[in-house]
Parts: structure tokens; C-alpha cells; sequence
């Protein structure tokens, strides 16, 4: 079900926060367990439920005491909160034996049918350097397995459950995989621990059937780490309960986590608790996605086929690129070029290169008569070989076009991307604009993700227009530009608006018109 903006309905859509719940131990001195979850999932817009397994006599420098409670008592938690307030995530914290281990895999499997995402934060250690789970069993948290969506083990956490000695990269890669092996559907290893890896660095690695990639971003010089494990299980849990796909959720939590660390300060004598700052708003504080190829990437077995590209793009000529049409024939190109139009795309789908390469050729030509930036889909090679003003791929073409080949003739690149996470492997590449799609449903192309909506459109814009010129596609006419305008965006990229239009002019000119008159963001200044 989508409601009138495109975006999936959810609890928060129809104006509830979503419930997330915290399985998890009590921090008397409020930096960790259950507190830091639930100040983290009202932060991110979350309405935090706890179900306590064990309450902790700790400080900032100690864990003096800990008292589980009993597995009646947290059973009993459960099933309360679900009879009322069922979860849209779980993040599962400190668990005091494998008792309560147990219990709750037998709970899980009682409630498979209804269970939302569950978040797994092995917690052996607190930050004051004191023991907090009495298990000792590499395997304790395997019977869980089944019902966790990732488990996200820091440096320590990960060797304790392998058994393995965490020396290089290759080892974070083989633990993993003993991880997957033994039925973990997604790990995260975080990489605060891994300054022996990486000096200087936080690498967070990441892997699932669908998807290994990396989270690289500069360590962050702070002892006030109370809580971090707590604090960034508690916020993937938020955020994927609002819908967020998990590599999206991935690359705000990490967002979310730089922004509280750098905003920590002692509270008593030992490290304090991450600061909590909100849902991150700049592209700064995002960590970048290494690309597969990149020497870090290669370091974690992440080969690409082809060479990456050493320089940014060539930028655009203008910083907004306007009402952008994305058409399937040089016939179009041609009427839309007379009609004034600056900015569009010869969209030609699934035809061999030799069929297209004299349509494609006229319609360079033509582009350039009329001074206008003409962007070529697809066919990257006819667009260098005929000289185009630019070439606009898709996420998966980044893994098989000869980048640096557009680069070095010169032509600008657009990307598409559907989330955070792909306009961080975008932006990587230093386009010369990434396109945020699709914003609402739309029959013109089957679309594997779901549409984003206007809210995420408008996060995206305010992350990537300070670097990079934005376009929004996708179920955009003229009675919704307006409002897509709103969001800042400086450009519109439409094709059944144009294509489907009784008077293509007036359509323009309508286009045109709701979005000269929406209030706009400053202009791009991009940094490179
Ligand atoms: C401006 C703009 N944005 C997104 C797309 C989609 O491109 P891609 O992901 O390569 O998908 P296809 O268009 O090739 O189906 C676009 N064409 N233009
Ligand atoms: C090519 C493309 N990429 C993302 S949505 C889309 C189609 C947009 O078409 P329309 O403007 O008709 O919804
Ligand atoms: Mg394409």
C-alpha cells in the first residue's frame, strides 16, 4: 500500500512514530543498554518499548553488579508488549545467560509469522572494560540466528564468536562467512576496533546474501565511546522500521553514530555517552561506500572488472539543470530542441548498438546546434565515439562501463540512485549530477525498489545539492512538480509528462511554471 506521495505507508506516515523495541540489559548510568536504546530510537523517530532481561550496577569506570532478571519475568515482557504494541523492528542487547537465550528463541519461533526485522548486538564487553555477559560459548548466540535479519559484532565481539584472530582484512572477510555459515543472514563487523587494520580509519564491513560492501570514514579522536554498540543496534532497528531498505539504514546509523561520537563528552571519570544529534542532515557526516576496485575495497576481496575513474566528472554548465525530458527517439529530440528545451535524454531501450548508433549520432549533432546538454542512456561508447555533452547509467552500469573512458573524453555523467546508500557509491564517483528516483509510482519502467516519496526527497536534496547538481525522476507531472520543487531539487526529469501530453508546449511551460514558482534551496556550490 503507497499512500498520495508515493512513499510505502507506514505508522510514521500515517503520523505514529514506529514501535521498536529493546531486548536488552538497564545502564544505571544511563550512556548504554536499554537508555542509550531508548534515547536513540525516540532521537530517530522511533517510539522506543523495553523489555529488560537484566538490570547492571555500572558507572562510566564500572560494572559492579549484575542481576539478570528472570526469564519468567522477561517472557512475560514479550508477550505483554505484543498483545498491545507489536514491533516494526527488535534490537536484541545484552542477554545474561543462555537461558535467557534460549527462552527467547523459543519465543521467536512462537511469533515467527509476525516477527519484524531483529537486530542482534552480541554484547560480551561494556566500554568501562568490565565483563557483561556471563556466556563464554563462541556458538551462545546461535540459536537466535534464525530470526535476526544482521548481527553486528564489534572487533572483539567477532573474534570471541569465531574463535578467530582478527589480523587483516581477509580475516574479518573468512569470519564473516564462519558467521554465515552458521546461519547469520547478515553480518556487521564494525571497524571501531580495527585500528590496527586501518589506522586512522573506522572500516565497517558488511555482508549478506544480497549484498558485501564497505563503510569507510575517519576514526573519530574520542574516548567517549559509552554506548556506541548500544546506540548504533538501537538506531539500524529505527530506522529500518521506518521502512528504510538495510543498506540505507546502514549508511544513516553510521551517519547517526559520527555525529554522536563527535558530540560525546565525559559525564563521570571514564568515557562518555555518544551525544544525540537527530537524523543526519550532511553528506560530511555519511561515511563513503569504497567502490569495488578501490585499494581499500580489494583489500576485503571487492574486484570490479573495470578501471575506476582518477578525476571528478566534467561538471555541468549550469548548477540546477532544469526541466529535464527523457525520451526514446530522435524524432522527440528533435521537437523538444525546438521547442527550447536545455536539458534532456535520448532513453533508447534494448536495441543492439549497430541499430542505434545513427539516431544516437543525429541526435548529438542535433543536441549541440541547439547548445542544449544532451544526455545519452545506456550507450556510453556511441556517446563518446559521437561526442555527446553526457551519459546517464544506471547503479548497475557502474559495475561494467568504462568510467574512466567517459571521464577522460570528457563527458558528464549522470547516475541514478534509489536511497542513501547508492547516492554514497554516487557520489564516490564525483558525477556531474546523481538523479533521486523514482519519487512516486510510475508505469514507465519496472522499478525494483520502492518509490521514495517526497519527505525522502527532500533529505536526499539537502544531502547531495551542496556537492553535486540533483535531478528527481520517476511519476512526475505537472499537478505534482510543484510540490517536487519544493523540496529544493534543481531539476525535474519527466517522460510521460512530455511524452504523454495532449500540447507538449504547454506541458512544458506548465512544468516550467510550478517550478519557477516554488521557493527553491540556494544554489549548488559544489565542492570539489
Ligand atoms: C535523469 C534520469 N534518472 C534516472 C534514469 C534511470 O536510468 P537507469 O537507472 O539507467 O535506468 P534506464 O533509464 O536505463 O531504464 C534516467 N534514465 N534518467
Ligand atoms: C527512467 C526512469 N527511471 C526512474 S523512474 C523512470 C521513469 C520515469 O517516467 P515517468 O516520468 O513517466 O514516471
Ligand atoms: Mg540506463
Amino acid at each position: 500500500m503507497t499512500q498520495s506521495d508515493g512513499a510505502a505507508v507506514s505508522p510514521q506516515t500515517l503520523g505514529k512514530p514506529p514501535i521498536v523495541w529493546t531486548i536488552a540489559g538497564s545502564d544505571s548510568g544511563g550512556g548504554a543498554g536499554i537508555q542509550a536504546d531508548l534515547l536513540t530510537m525516540r532521537d530517530l523517530g522511533g517510539h522506543g518499548c523495553s523489555v529488560i532481561t537484566c538490570i547492571t550496577a555500572q558507572s562510566s569506570v564500572a560494572v559492579d553488579h549484575v542481576e539478570a532478571v528472570s526469564v519468567k519475568g522477561m517472557l512475560a515482557q514479550l508477550d505483554t508488549l505484543w498483545a498491545d504494541l507489536p514491533p516494526q523492528a527488535i534490537k536484541i542487547g545484552l542477554l545474561p545467560g543462555p537461558a535467557h537465550i534460549e527462552a527467547l528463541a523459543d519465543w521467536f519461533a512462537a511469533h515467527q509469522a509476525g516477527l519484524p526485522p531483529v537486530i542482534l548486538d552480541p554484547v560480551l564487553v561494556a566500554s568501562s572494560g568490565g565483563m557483561l555477559n556471563v556466556c563464554e560459548a563462541s556458538d551462545q548466540f546461535d540459536a537466535l540466528l534464525p530470526y535476526v535479519e544482521v548481527i553486528t559484532p564489534n572487533g572483539d565481539e567477532l573474534a570471541a564468536l569465531t574463535g578467530m584472530v582478527i589480523d587483516s582484512p581477509a580475516a574479518v572477510v573468512a569470519a564473516c562467512q564462519q558467521l554465515h555459515q552458521r546461519g547469520a543472514r547478515a553480518v556487521l563487523a564494525k571497524g571501531g576496533h580495527f585500528d590496527h587494520l586501518h589506522p586512522g580509519r573506522c572500516v565497517d564491513y558488511f555482508s549478506s546474501a544480497a549484498l558485501t560492501t564497505l563503510f569507510d570514514g575517519p576514526r573519530i579522536a574520542t574516548q567517549h565511546t559509552h554506548g556506541s554498540g548500544c546506540t548504533l543496534a538501537s538506531a539500524l532497528a529505527t530506522v529500518l522500521a521506518q521502512g528504510y531498505v538495510m543498506e540505507d539504514a546502514l549508511a544513516v546509523v553510521r551517519a547517526y553514530l559520527h555525529n554522536g561520537l563527535m558530540g560525546a563528552v565525559a559525564l563521570g571519570a571514564g568515557p562518555g555517552p555518544l551525544a544525540r544529534t537527530g537524523w543526519p542532515q550532511r553528506l560530511d557526516s555519511f561515511p563513503t561506500v569504497p567502490l569495488p576496485g578501490s585499494e581499500l575495497a580489494r583489500a576485503y576481496g571487492l574486484e570490479a572488472s573495470v578501471q575506476l575513474p582518477q578525476q571528478p566528472f566534467a561538471r555541468c554548465d549550469v548548477s540546477a539543470l532544469g526541466i529535464y525530458p527523457v525520451v526514446d527517439s530522435v524524432e522527440w529530440v528533435e521537437r523538444l530542441l525546438a521547442l527550447g528545451v536545455k536539458t534532456l535524454q535520448l532513453r533508447i531501450k534494448d536495441k543492439s548498438p549497430e541499430a542505434v548508433s545513427a539516431d544516437i549520432q543525429r541526435a548529438i549533432v542535433l543536441g549541440h546546434q541547439h547548445q542544449a546538454r544532451l544526455f545519452i542512456n545506456d550507450y556510453w561508447q556511441l556517446a563518446i565515439e559521437h561526442g555527446a555533452y553526457g551519459v546517464h547509467l544506471g547503479q548497475e552500469d557502474m559495475e561494467t562501463a568504462d568510467l574512466a573512458a567517459i571521464e577522460r573524453a570528457g563527458l558528464r555523467l549522470g547516475l541514478s540512485t534509489h536511497g542513501y546508500y547508492e547516492i554514497l557509491r554516487a557520489h564516490a564517483l564525483k558525477p556531474s549530477y546523481i538523479a533521486l528516483g523514482h519519487i512516486f509510482p510510475t508505469p514507465t519502467k519496472e522499478m525494483p525498489s520502492a518509490p521514495q516519496g517526497l519527505a525522502r526527497l527532500g533529505r536526499y536534496v539537502a544531502l547531495v545539492q551542496p556537492h553535486c547538481p540533483a535531478v528527481a525522476i520517476g511519476g512526475i507531472d505537472v499537478s505534482r512538480a510543484y510540490q517536487v520543487a519544493q523540496s529544493g531539487v534543481g531539476s525535474i526529469a519527466v517522460v510521460r509528462a512530455v511524452t504523454q501530453a495532449d500540447d507538449v508546449a504547454v506541458a512544458l511551460a506548465q512544468l516550467q511554471q510550478a517550478f519557477e514558482s516554488a521557493p527553491t534551496l540556494e544554489s549548488v556550490d559544489a565542492e570539489r
